[in-house]
């Protein structure tokens, strides 16, 4: 198997990056119980990626591995997330994404388990985090994909649909994906996204 090539600070400082989204994903109840998963894109092109099964808001430094851009342990026997083609895909995609999120929130549950392939998002200010959008007047679709314990099968859904997306998507009554160029920004998104939702959740209450 080959061994990971980068600068050793590169792998502490994606390590770090990732055990604090975790918790601040945590903090906004995104990820319960064992949900979510989180990555970075490192200097060499492979990822560091959670392991599988962990509370993704209690990280520890060997909660993070090393997969190749492919998702294969660099370690043998090392088991990354269950969904790591999902953040392969993303980054084999787009070259400028260096961050991977997913999370379970209850509005991306919920919303899309209401039916339809995708959420219309308009009239927010909050859509000008995303990608390209500069103005609140603009229509951001959000696809829906059905969700599907194959996640090779699942990636091949979602492959041709991710050139259009400037917001992620979701996947039915399981959660989102949102990307982007670093960390931060990635974060940002997910805020912006959740925040969304959450409003979207709020609306569909009123009388
Ligand atoms: C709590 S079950 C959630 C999992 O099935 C999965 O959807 C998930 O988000 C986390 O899986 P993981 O393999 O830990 O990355
Ligand atoms: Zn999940």
């Amino acid at each position: 198997m080959a061994q990971a090539v980068f600068p050793a600070g590169a792998y502490c400082r994606a390590v770090e990056r990732i055990i604090a989204a975790g918790q601040r994903m945590d903090r906004f109840g995104w990820v319960p119980a064992t949900a979510g998963n989180i990555s970075i894109r490192l200097p060499d092109g492979n990822l560091a990626i959670t392991r599988s099964g962990g509370h993704k808001g209690q990280l520890g430094p060997d909660g993070v591995i090393c997969v190749d851009p492919q998702g294969r342990p660099l370690a043998p026997g090392d088991r990354p997330s269950a969904e790591t083609l999902l953040h392969c895909q993303v980054y084999a995609h787009d070259p400028a994404a260096g961050a991977v999120l997913h999370g379970h929130s209850v509005a991306s549950t919920v919303l899309s388990m209401a039916g339809g392939d995708a959420l219309v998002l308009e009239g927010y200010e909050v859509q000008k985090v995303f990608a390209g959008q500069d103005t609140h007047a603009a229509r951001v679709h959000v696809p829906i994909f059905d969700n599907d314990q194959d996640i090779a099968r699942l990636a091949r859904v979602v492959a041709p649909h991710l050139a259009g997306m400037c917001a992620g998507y979701i996947i039915r009554g399981h959660g989102v994906y949102v990307w982007g160029a670093d960390m931060d920004m990635a974060l940002a998104r997910l805020e912006g996204l959740e925040f969304l939702l959450a409003c979207e959740l709020e609306k569909r209450k009123l009388p």
